[in-house]
Protein backbone atom coordinates (compact mmCIF):
# COMPACT_ATOMS: atom_id res chain seq x y z
CA UNK A 1 0.00 0.00 0.00
CA UNK A 2 1.88 3.26 -1.16
CA UNK A 3 0.52 6.51 0.48
CA UNK A 4 1.59 9.61 -1.78
CA UNK A 5 0.31 13.77 -0.55
CA UNK A 6 -0.50 16.02 -3.30
CA UNK A 7 -2.28 19.49 -4.22
CA UNK A 8 -4.79 17.83 -5.89
CA UNK A 9 -6.33 14.24 -6.63
CA UNK A 10 -7.58 13.98 -9.80
CA UNK A 11 -10.36 10.77 -10.46
CA UNK A 12 -10.36 9.62 -13.95
CA UNK A 13 -7.88 10.04 -16.61
CA UNK A 14 -10.37 10.44 -19.64
CA UNK A 15 -10.15 13.84 -21.46
CA UNK A 16 -11.62 16.03 -18.68
CA UNK A 17 -8.96 14.63 -15.96
CA UNK A 18 -6.33 15.27 -18.16
CA UNK A 19 -6.53 18.21 -18.93
CA UNK A 20 -7.23 19.20 -15.16
CA UNK A 21 -4.53 17.65 -14.16
CA UNK A 22 -2.11 19.29 -17.03
CA UNK A 23 -3.25 23.22 -16.34
CA UNK A 24 -2.70 22.26 -12.50
CA UNK A 25 0.87 21.10 -13.17
CA UNK A 26 1.08 23.89 -15.85
CA UNK A 27 0.42 26.05 -12.98
CA UNK A 28 2.66 24.49 -10.41
CA UNK A 29 0.35 22.33 -8.61
CA UNK A 30 1.38 18.98 -7.80
CA UNK A 31 -0.94 16.06 -8.82
CA UNK A 32 -1.88 12.84 -8.69
CA UNK A 33 -4.74 11.17 -11.65
CA UNK A 34 -5.69 7.73 -10.48
CA UNK A 35 -7.38 5.75 -13.30
CA UNK A 36 -9.47 2.81 -12.79
CA UNK A 37 -8.50 1.05 -15.84
CA UNK A 38 -5.29 -0.35 -16.83
CA UNK A 39 -5.12 2.63 -19.65
CA UNK A 40 -5.81 6.13 -20.23
CA UNK A 41 -8.73 7.80 -22.15
CA UNK A 42 -11.92 6.71 -21.07
CA UNK A 43 -14.66 7.20 -23.90
CA UNK A 44 -11.64 7.88 -26.13
CA UNK A 45 -10.02 4.39 -27.54
CA UNK A 46 -8.39 4.09 -30.28
CA UNK A 47 -7.43 0.09 -31.38
CA UNK A 48 -6.30 -2.14 -33.85
CA UNK A 49 -8.99 -5.05 -34.11
CA UNK A 50 -8.16 -7.86 -36.50
CA UNK A 51 -5.50 -5.60 -38.42
CA UNK A 52 -8.01 -2.54 -39.09
CA UNK A 53 -7.14 1.07 -36.69
CA UNK A 54 -10.59 1.57 -35.41
CA UNK A 55 -12.32 4.64 -33.14
CA UNK A 56 -13.86 2.80 -30.61
CA UNK A 57 -14.67 5.96 -28.96
CA UNK A 58 -15.15 9.24 -29.97
CA UNK A 59 -14.25 10.98 -32.90
CA UNK A 60 -15.33 13.62 -34.87
CA UNK A 61 -14.24 17.38 -34.48
CA UNK A 62 -16.35 20.17 -35.65
CA UNK A 63 -16.10 23.32 -35.92
CA UNK A 64 -17.35 25.05 -33.12
CA UNK A 65 -15.33 22.31 -30.87
CA UNK A 66 -12.77 25.07 -30.19
CA UNK A 67 -11.06 24.08 -26.73
CA UNK A 68 -10.91 20.86 -28.39
CA UNK A 69 -9.06 22.09 -31.37
CA UNK A 70 -6.79 24.14 -29.38
CA UNK A 71 -5.89 21.12 -28.04
CA UNK A 72 -5.37 19.09 -30.79
CA UNK A 73 -3.12 22.01 -32.44
CA UNK A 74 -0.75 22.40 -29.29
CA UNK A 75 -0.21 18.45 -28.98
CA UNK A 76 0.65 18.87 -32.76
CA UNK A 77 -1.77 16.84 -34.22
CA UNK A 78 -2.94 16.32 -37.74
CA UNK A 79 -6.54 15.90 -38.39
CA UNK A 80 -8.42 15.05 -41.62
CA UNK A 81 -11.67 15.76 -43.33
CA UNK A 82 -14.67 13.14 -43.41
CA UNK A 83 -15.03 11.91 -46.99
CA UNK A 84 -18.17 13.56 -48.20
CA UNK A 85 -17.88 13.19 -52.10
CA UNK A 86 -21.08 11.97 -54.04
CA UNK A 87 -24.88 11.33 -52.64
CA UNK A 88 -26.12 10.76 -49.64
CA UNK A 89 -28.93 8.24 -49.13
CA UNK A 90 -32.47 8.44 -47.43
CA UNK A 91 -34.34 5.46 -46.94
CA UNK A 92 -38.21 6.49 -46.49
CA UNK A 93 -41.31 5.25 -44.10
CA UNK A 94 -41.89 2.38 -47.29
CA UNK A 95 -38.50 1.65 -47.62
CA UNK A 96 -37.95 3.50 -50.80
CA UNK A 97 -34.24 4.83 -50.96
CA UNK A 98 -33.85 8.15 -52.21
CA UNK A 99 -30.20 9.69 -52.95
CA UNK A 100 -29.96 13.41 -51.97
CA UNK A 101 -27.09 16.06 -51.76
CA UNK A 102 -27.45 18.62 -48.98
CA UNK A 103 -28.95 18.35 -45.55
CA UNK A 104 -32.46 18.47 -46.53
CA UNK A 105 -33.95 14.80 -46.87
CA UNK A 106 -35.37 13.73 -49.99
CA UNK A 107 -39.31 13.49 -48.15
CA UNK A 108 -42.53 15.38 -49.62
CA UNK A 109 -42.69 18.84 -50.10
CA UNK A 110 -45.52 19.49 -47.62
CA UNK A 111 -43.02 17.32 -44.96
CA UNK A 112 -40.09 19.13 -46.21
CA UNK A 113 -41.77 22.60 -45.55
CA UNK A 114 -43.02 21.14 -41.79
CA UNK A 115 -39.88 20.42 -41.13
CA UNK A 116 -37.89 23.66 -42.38
CA UNK A 117 -40.66 25.45 -40.28
CA UNK A 118 -40.03 23.54 -37.25
CA UNK A 119 -36.31 24.00 -37.22
CA UNK A 120 -36.83 27.45 -37.54
CA UNK A 121 -38.32 27.45 -34.88
CA UNK A 122 -36.59 25.27 -32.93
CA UNK A 123 -33.14 27.46 -33.61
CA UNK A 124 -34.92 30.77 -32.49
CA UNK A 125 -35.68 29.07 -28.67
CA UNK A 126 -31.93 27.68 -28.89
CA UNK A 127 -30.71 31.06 -29.72
CA UNK A 128 -32.06 31.95 -26.08
CA UNK A 129 -30.80 29.02 -24.16
CA UNK A 130 -27.26 29.71 -22.64
CA UNK A 131 -25.51 26.22 -22.69
CA UNK A 132 -23.93 26.98 -19.77
CA UNK A 133 -27.65 28.00 -18.14
CA UNK A 134 -30.29 26.08 -19.50
CA UNK A 135 -32.18 26.04 -16.81
CA UNK A 136 -32.39 29.88 -16.08
CA UNK A 137 -34.19 30.18 -19.43
CA UNK A 138 -37.55 31.97 -18.17
CA UNK A 139 -39.60 28.87 -19.39
CA UNK A 140 -37.09 26.13 -18.35
CA UNK A 141 -39.80 24.74 -16.26
CA UNK A 142 -42.35 24.11 -19.14
CA UNK A 143 -39.90 22.58 -21.34
CA UNK A 144 -38.25 20.78 -19.15
CA UNK A 145 -41.58 18.83 -18.15
CA UNK A 146 -42.95 18.01 -21.62
CA UNK A 147 -40.96 15.39 -23.51
CA UNK A 148 -38.97 15.98 -26.98
CA UNK A 149 -41.63 13.94 -28.62
CA UNK A 150 -44.82 14.96 -27.10
CA UNK A 151 -43.69 18.89 -27.64
CA UNK A 152 -42.69 17.67 -31.61
CA UNK A 153 -46.06 15.46 -31.74
CA UNK A 154 -47.61 18.94 -30.93
CA UNK A 155 -46.26 21.06 -33.53
CA UNK A 156 -47.47 18.46 -36.39
CA UNK A 157 -49.20 15.41 -37.33
CA UNK A 158 -46.89 14.72 -39.87
CA UNK A 159 -45.02 11.46 -38.02
CA UNK A 160 -42.27 11.79 -40.84
CA UNK A 161 -41.18 14.97 -39.97
CA UNK A 162 -41.67 14.36 -36.37
CA UNK A 163 -39.30 11.43 -36.79
CA UNK A 164 -36.58 13.31 -38.72
CA UNK A 165 -36.44 16.17 -36.94
CA UNK A 166 -36.75 13.79 -33.21
CA UNK A 167 -33.35 11.93 -34.32
CA UNK A 168 -30.92 14.79 -34.56
CA UNK A 169 -31.20 15.09 -30.71
CA UNK A 170 -32.75 11.56 -29.95
CA UNK A 171 -31.29 8.84 -31.13
CA UNK A 172 -28.45 10.53 -32.61
CA UNK A 173 -27.18 12.43 -30.20
CA UNK A 174 -28.98 11.61 -26.17
CA UNK A 175 -29.25 8.27 -27.27
CA UNK A 176 -32.28 7.56 -25.16
CA UNK A 177 -36.16 7.20 -26.09
CA UNK A 178 -37.15 10.55 -27.22
CA UNK A 179 -40.17 10.11 -25.09
CA UNK A 180 -37.92 9.65 -21.99
CA UNK A 181 -36.51 13.30 -22.23
CA UNK A 182 -37.03 16.69 -22.12
CA UNK A 183 -37.65 19.50 -24.80
CA UNK A 184 -35.17 21.71 -22.59
CA UNK A 185 -32.53 18.98 -23.02
CA UNK A 186 -32.92 18.64 -26.17
CA UNK A 187 -32.36 22.06 -26.58
CA UNK A 188 -29.41 22.52 -24.50
CA UNK A 189 -28.02 19.65 -26.76
CA UNK A 190 -28.71 21.83 -29.56
CA UNK A 191 -27.30 25.10 -27.87
CA UNK A 192 -23.75 23.32 -27.09
CA UNK A 193 -23.15 22.80 -31.03
CA UNK A 194 -24.62 26.34 -31.39
CA UNK A 195 -27.79 25.86 -32.88
CA UNK A 196 -30.32 23.35 -34.34
CA UNK A 197 -29.35 23.70 -37.77
CA UNK A 198 -25.37 22.93 -37.04
CA UNK A 199 -26.76 19.46 -35.64
CA UNK A 200 -28.35 18.20 -37.85
CA UNK A 201 -25.45 19.19 -40.93
CA UNK A 202 -23.41 16.06 -40.62
CA UNK A 203 -20.98 18.24 -42.89
CA UNK A 204 -20.60 20.59 -39.72
CA UNK A 205 -20.96 18.63 -36.83
CA UNK A 206 -18.79 15.00 -38.15
CA UNK A 207 -16.39 17.33 -39.65
CA UNK A 208 -12.82 15.92 -39.11
CA UNK A 209 -10.76 13.37 -37.40
CA UNK A 210 -7.23 13.45 -36.18
CA UNK A 211 -5.10 11.53 -38.16
CA UNK A 212 -4.07 8.09 -36.17
CA UNK A 213 -7.01 8.40 -33.49
CA UNK A 214 -8.50 10.52 -31.46
CA UNK A 215 -7.29 8.57 -28.08
CA UNK A 216 -3.47 10.46 -28.90
CA UNK A 217 -4.98 13.78 -27.05
CA UNK A 218 -5.45 11.84 -23.81
CA UNK A 219 -2.59 9.57 -24.42
CA UNK A 220 -0.27 12.59 -25.47
CA UNK A 221 -1.47 14.74 -22.17
CA UNK A 222 -1.00 11.35 -19.77
CA UNK A 223 2.90 11.37 -21.21
CA UNK A 224 3.14 14.82 -20.50
CA UNK A 225 1.97 14.02 -16.18
CA UNK A 226 4.41 11.01 -16.53
CA UNK A 227 4.72 8.99 -13.14
CA UNK A 228 1.43 11.24 -11.92
CA UNK A 229 -0.62 9.16 -13.42
CA UNK A 230 -1.74 5.79 -11.97
CA UNK A 231 -3.55 3.04 -14.31
CA UNK A 232 -5.31 0.38 -12.87
CA UNK A 233 -6.59 2.66 -9.96
CA UNK A 234 -10.40 2.90 -8.88
CA UNK A 235 -11.33 4.98 -6.63
CA UNK A 236 -13.24 3.20 -3.49
CA UNK A 237 -13.64 5.35 -1.12
CA UNK A 238 -13.43 9.18 -0.86
CA UNK A 239 -13.06 10.98 2.75
CA UNK A 240 -13.64 14.83 2.42
CA UNK A 241 -13.41 17.87 4.92
CA UNK A 242 -12.63 21.59 5.03
CA UNK A 243 -9.00 20.76 5.35
CA UNK A 244 -8.53 18.89 2.66
CA UNK A 245 -9.39 14.56 0.66
CA UNK A 246 -7.96 11.43 1.42
CA UNK A 247 -8.66 9.00 -1.74
CA UNK A 248 -8.08 5.46 -1.25
CA UNK A 249 -7.90 2.70 -3.87
CA UNK A 250 -6.97 -0.75 -3.59
CA UNK A 251 -3.19 -0.16 -3.32
CA UNK A 252 -2.50 3.47 -2.96
CA UNK A 253 -4.07 6.61 -0.20
CA UNK A 254 -3.72 10.17 -1.86
CA UNK A 255 -4.24 12.67 0.38
CA UNK A 256 -4.96 16.15 -1.08
CA UNK A 257 -5.97 19.29 -0.61
CA UNK A 258 -8.59 19.23 -3.57
CA UNK A 259 -10.16 16.12 -5.62
CA UNK A 260 -11.56 16.63 -9.48
CA UNK A 261 -14.37 13.77 -9.80
CA UNK A 262 -13.29 13.57 -13.75
CA UNK A 263 -16.05 10.55 -13.83
CA UNK A 264 -19.23 10.06 -15.78
CA UNK A 265 -21.76 11.52 -13.03
CA UNK A 266 -23.63 7.79 -12.97
CA UNK A 267 -20.22 6.45 -11.74
CA UNK A 268 -20.07 8.36 -8.63
CA UNK A 269 -22.28 5.93 -6.44
CA UNK A 270 -19.18 3.69 -7.03
CA UNK A 271 -17.25 5.71 -4.81
CA UNK A 272 -17.75 5.44 -1.13
CA UNK A 273 -18.17 9.35 0.23
CA UNK A 274 -17.07 9.74 4.21
CA UNK A 275 -19.14 11.60 5.24
CA UNK A 276 -21.96 11.20 2.18
CA UNK A 277 -22.10 13.50 -0.29
CA UNK A 278 -24.98 16.11 0.62
CA UNK A 279 -28.53 15.12 0.20
CA UNK A 280 -29.05 17.36 -2.93
CA UNK A 281 -25.79 15.61 -4.53
CA UNK A 282 -27.59 12.24 -3.54
CA UNK A 283 -30.97 12.68 -4.92
CA UNK A 284 -29.56 14.59 -8.15
CA UNK A 285 -27.11 11.97 -9.39
CA UNK A 286 -29.89 9.59 -9.55
CA UNK A 287 -31.91 11.75 -11.70
CA UNK A 288 -28.65 11.49 -14.20
CA UNK A 289 -28.23 8.34 -16.72
CA UNK A 290 -26.29 7.36 -19.80
CA UNK A 291 -27.58 7.13 -23.14
CA UNK A 292 -26.67 3.82 -25.21
CA UNK A 293 -25.82 3.46 -28.76
CA UNK A 294 -23.41 0.81 -30.21
CA UNK A 295 -20.87 1.70 -33.01
CA UNK A 296 -20.46 -1.09 -35.77
CA UNK A 297 -17.65 -0.62 -37.59
CA UNK A 298 -17.28 -2.55 -40.58
CA UNK A 299 -13.73 -3.15 -43.18
CA UNK A 300 -14.11 -3.79 -46.66
CA UNK A 301 -11.37 -4.04 -49.03
CA UNK A 302 -11.80 -1.05 -50.71
CA UNK A 303 -14.78 1.57 -50.35
CA UNK A 304 -16.83 0.30 -52.66
CA UNK A 305 -19.75 2.92 -52.12
CA UNK A 306 -17.67 5.42 -53.67
CA UNK A 307 -17.58 3.26 -56.65
CA UNK A 308 -21.22 3.83 -56.69
CA UNK A 309 -20.76 7.97 -56.59
CA UNK A 310 -22.21 7.60 -52.69
CA UNK A 311 -19.94 9.98 -50.03
CA UNK A 312 -21.35 7.13 -47.53
CA UNK A 313 -23.61 9.06 -45.48
CA UNK A 314 -27.26 7.85 -44.96
CA UNK A 315 -30.26 8.37 -42.65
CA UNK A 316 -33.21 7.18 -41.97
CA UNK A 317 -35.33 7.08 -39.16
CA UNK A 318 -36.96 3.83 -40.26
CA UNK A 319 -33.68 2.08 -39.90
CA UNK A 320 -31.75 0.07 -37.43
CA UNK A 321 -29.00 1.98 -38.40
CA UNK A 322 -30.71 5.84 -37.94
CA UNK A 323 -27.18 6.94 -39.59
CA UNK A 324 -23.69 5.92 -41.40
CA UNK A 325 -20.87 7.24 -42.77
CA UNK A 326 -18.05 6.39 -44.84
CA UNK A 327 -15.29 6.01 -41.64
CA UNK A 328 -12.31 5.62 -43.60
CA UNK A 329 -9.20 5.65 -42.21
CA UNK A 330 -6.43 8.68 -43.43
CA UNK A 331 -4.60 7.03 -46.12
CA UNK A 332 -6.43 3.44 -45.77
CA UNK A 333 -6.82 1.83 -49.51
CA UNK A 334 -9.28 -0.03 -46.97
CA UNK A 335 -12.81 1.58 -47.09
CA UNK A 336 -14.31 1.51 -44.01
CA UNK A 337 -18.06 2.23 -42.99
CA UNK A 338 -19.34 3.33 -39.29
CA UNK A 339 -23.19 3.02 -38.21
CA UNK A 340 -25.32 3.77 -34.72
CA UNK A 341 -27.70 1.80 -33.40
CA UNK A 342 -29.35 3.78 -30.68
CA UNK A 343 -31.28 3.55 -27.43
CA UNK A 344 -34.61 0.72 -27.82
CA UNK A 345 -32.93 -1.18 -31.60
CA UNK A 346 -29.84 -1.73 -29.14
CA UNK A 347 -31.78 -3.18 -26.21
CA UNK A 348 -33.55 -5.48 -28.76
CA UNK A 349 -30.68 -6.51 -30.98
CA UNK A 350 -28.88 -7.35 -27.67
CA UNK A 351 -31.32 -9.78 -26.79
CA UNK A 352 -30.30 -11.52 -29.84
CA UNK A 353 -27.31 -13.77 -30.13
CA UNK A 354 -23.99 -11.86 -31.53
CA UNK A 355 -24.63 -13.79 -35.04
CA UNK A 356 -27.92 -12.79 -35.99
CA UNK A 357 -27.20 -9.20 -34.69
CA UNK A 358 -24.35 -9.06 -36.84
CA UNK A 359 -26.91 -10.03 -39.41
CA UNK A 360 -29.36 -7.70 -38.96
CA UNK A 361 -27.03 -4.49 -38.80
CA UNK A 362 -25.00 -5.41 -41.49
CA UNK A 363 -28.57 -6.05 -43.65
CA UNK A 364 -29.47 -2.32 -42.06
CA UNK A 365 -26.07 -1.09 -43.79
CA UNK A 366 -26.90 -3.20 -47.16
CA UNK A 367 -30.54 -0.95 -47.54
CA UNK A 368 -27.88 2.25 -47.81
CA UNK A 369 -25.37 0.88 -49.93
CA UNK A 370 -26.45 -2.75 -51.66
CA UNK A 371 -25.51 -5.87 -51.02
CA UNK A 372 -21.60 -5.55 -50.45
CA UNK A 373 -22.18 -3.93 -47.49
CA UNK A 374 -22.62 -7.58 -45.88
CA UNK A 375 -19.57 -8.38 -46.21
CA UNK A 376 -16.64 -6.51 -44.47
CA UNK A 377 -13.55 -8.33 -43.95
CA UNK A 378 -13.58 -7.18 -40.48
CA UNK A 379 -16.49 -6.33 -38.27
CA UNK A 380 -16.79 -4.96 -34.52
CA UNK A 381 -19.22 -3.73 -32.43
CA UNK A 382 -18.64 -0.79 -29.80
CA UNK A 383 -20.45 -2.07 -26.75
CA UNK A 384 -19.71 0.70 -24.24
CA UNK A 385 -22.90 -0.49 -22.10
CA UNK A 386 -20.67 -3.78 -20.71
CA UNK A 387 -18.10 -1.42 -20.05
CA UNK A 388 -17.74 -1.47 -15.59
CA UNK A 389 -16.19 2.31 -15.89
CA UNK A 390 -18.51 4.07 -18.50
CA UNK A 391 -21.94 1.94 -18.85
CA UNK A 392 -23.69 3.58 -21.94
CA UNK A 393 -22.77 5.87 -24.97
CA UNK A 394 -22.54 8.58 -25.75
CA UNK A 395 -22.67 10.43 -22.40
CA UNK A 396 -25.44 11.03 -19.73
CA UNK A 397 -28.26 13.70 -19.52
CA UNK A 398 -31.17 14.01 -17.55
CA UNK A 399 -34.15 12.01 -16.98
CA UNK A 400 -37.43 14.35 -17.84
CA UNK A 401 -37.44 17.49 -15.30
CA UNK A 402 -34.23 16.63 -13.94
CA UNK A 403 -32.65 19.39 -16.20
CA UNK A 404 -34.44 22.51 -14.53
CA UNK A 405 -34.77 20.75 -10.82
CA UNK A 406 -31.14 20.16 -10.73
CA UNK A 407 -28.84 21.87 -13.63
CA UNK A 408 -27.89 24.90 -11.69
CA UNK A 409 -26.46 22.73 -8.71
CA UNK A 410 -24.73 20.20 -10.92
CA UNK A 411 -21.19 21.61 -11.17
CA UNK A 412 -21.29 23.25 -7.55
CA UNK A 413 -18.20 22.01 -5.53
CA UNK A 414 -18.80 20.07 -2.57
CA UNK A 415 -16.21 21.03 0.34
CA UNK A 416 -12.89 20.51 -1.56
CA UNK A 417 -14.46 18.13 -4.24
CA UNK A 418 -15.03 19.69 -7.73
CA UNK A 419 -16.72 17.93 -10.93
CA UNK A 420 -15.48 18.23 -14.30
CA UNK A 421 -17.02 16.02 -17.11
CA UNK A 422 -18.29 16.37 -20.51
CA UNK A 423 -21.74 15.54 -18.86
CA UNK A 424 -21.64 18.81 -17.29
CA UNK A 425 -20.88 20.74 -20.13
CA UNK A 426 -22.24 23.53 -21.68
CA UNK A 427 -20.50 24.26 -24.86
CA UNK A 428 -19.52 21.07 -26.11
CA UNK A 429 -22.07 19.33 -23.62
CA UNK A 430 -21.87 15.28 -24.20
CA UNK A 431 -18.28 15.87 -26.87
CA UNK A 432 -14.29 15.97 -26.13
CA UNK A 433 -14.88 19.81 -26.38
CA UNK A 434 -16.95 19.64 -23.11
CA UNK A 435 -14.75 17.65 -21.35
CA UNK A 436 -11.39 19.90 -22.21
CA UNK A 437 -13.68 22.94 -20.72
CA UNK A 438 -14.78 21.38 -17.66
CA UNK A 439 -11.14 20.26 -16.83
CA UNK A 440 -9.71 23.53 -17.69
CA UNK A 441 -12.66 25.53 -15.82
CA UNK A 442 -12.14 23.16 -12.59
CA UNK A 443 -8.60 23.56 -12.75
CA UNK A 444 -8.60 27.13 -12.83
CA UNK A 445 -11.31 27.47 -10.09
CA UNK A 446 -8.26 25.83 -8.29
CA UNK A 447 -5.54 27.55 -9.38
CA UNK A 448 -7.72 30.87 -8.48
CA UNK A 449 -8.80 29.89 -5.26
CA UNK A 450 -4.93 29.41 -4.32
CA UNK A 451 -4.43 32.52 -4.78
CA UNK A 452 -6.50 33.97 -2.79
C1 LIG B 1 -18.98 5.40 -28.97
C2 LIG B 1 -18.73 6.84 -28.64
C3 LIG B 1 -18.62 7.76 -29.68
C4 LIG B 1 -18.42 9.11 -29.40
N1 LIG B 1 -18.23 9.98 -30.44
C5 LIG B 1 -17.81 11.24 -30.18
C6 LIG B 1 -17.32 12.07 -31.23
O1 LIG B 1 -17.30 11.65 -32.41
N2 LIG B 1 -16.89 13.33 -30.91
C7 LIG B 1 -16.88 13.78 -29.61
O2 LIG B 1 -16.46 14.91 -29.36
N3 LIG B 1 -17.32 13.00 -28.59
C8 LIG B 1 -17.73 11.73 -28.84
N4 LIG B 1 -18.09 10.91 -27.82
C9 LIG B 1 -18.15 11.45 -26.44
C10 LIG B 1 -16.76 11.64 -25.84
O3 LIG B 1 -15.96 10.52 -26.11
C11 LIG B 1 -16.92 11.87 -24.35
O4 LIG B 1 -17.83 12.91 -24.13
C12 LIG B 1 -15.60 12.26 -23.67
O5 LIG B 1 -14.53 11.46 -24.12
C13 LIG B 1 -15.76 12.13 -22.17
O6 LIG B 1 -14.55 12.50 -21.51
P1 LIG B 1 -14.54 12.63 -19.92
O7 LIG B 1 -13.13 12.81 -19.53
O8 LIG B 1 -15.52 13.65 -19.50
O9 LIG B 1 -15.11 11.22 -19.37
P2 LIG B 1 -14.55 9.75 -19.61
O10 LIG B 1 -13.90 9.64 -20.93
O11 LIG B 1 -15.68 8.84 -19.32
O12 LIG B 1 -13.41 9.58 -18.52
C14 LIG B 1 -13.69 9.22 -17.19
C15 LIG B 1 -12.59 8.32 -16.68
O13 LIG B 1 -12.84 8.04 -15.30
C16 LIG B 1 -12.48 6.69 -15.05
N5 LIG B 1 -13.15 6.27 -13.81
C17 LIG B 1 -14.48 6.03 -13.61
N6 LIG B 1 -14.70 5.71 -12.31
C18 LIG B 1 -13.50 5.75 -11.68
C19 LIG B 1 -13.07 5.51 -10.33
N7 LIG B 1 -13.93 5.18 -9.35
N8 LIG B 1 -11.75 5.62 -10.05
C20 LIG B 1 -10.85 5.98 -11.01
N9 LIG B 1 -11.20 6.20 -12.30
C21 LIG B 1 -12.52 6.11 -12.63
C22 LIG B 1 -12.93 5.97 -16.30
O14 LIG B 1 -12.30 4.73 -16.44
C23 LIG B 1 -12.54 6.98 -17.38
O15 LIG B 1 -11.24 6.73 -17.85
C24 LIG B 1 -18.33 9.55 -28.06
C25 LIG B 1 -18.44 8.63 -27.01
C26 LIG B 1 -18.63 7.29 -27.29
C27 LIG B 1 -18.71 6.31 -26.15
Amino acid sequence: MSEITRDVVIVGAGAAGLTAAHELQKAGLSVAVLEARDRVGGRLWTDTIDGAMLEIGGQWVSPDQEALIDTVAELGLETFSRYRTGDSVYVGPDGTVSRFTGDVFPVAPETERTIAEITERLDAMVAEIDPDRPYAHPRAEEWDTISWDAWLRAQTDDDEAVRNLAFATGSAMLTKPTHAFSLLQSLLMAASAGSYSNLVDADFILDKRVVGGLQQVPLLLAERLGEDVFLGQPVRTLEWSDAGVIARTDGMTVRARSAILALAPVLYTRISFVPALPRLQQQMHQHLSMGFVIKVHAVYDRPFWREQGLSGTAFSPYELSHEAYDNTNHGDERGTLVGFVSDRNADDVFRLSAEERKERILESLSHYYGPEAKNPVVYYESDWGSEEWTRGAYAASFDLGGLHRYGGDLRTPVGPIRFACSDLAGAGYQHVDGAIRMGRLVAHDIIEGNRT
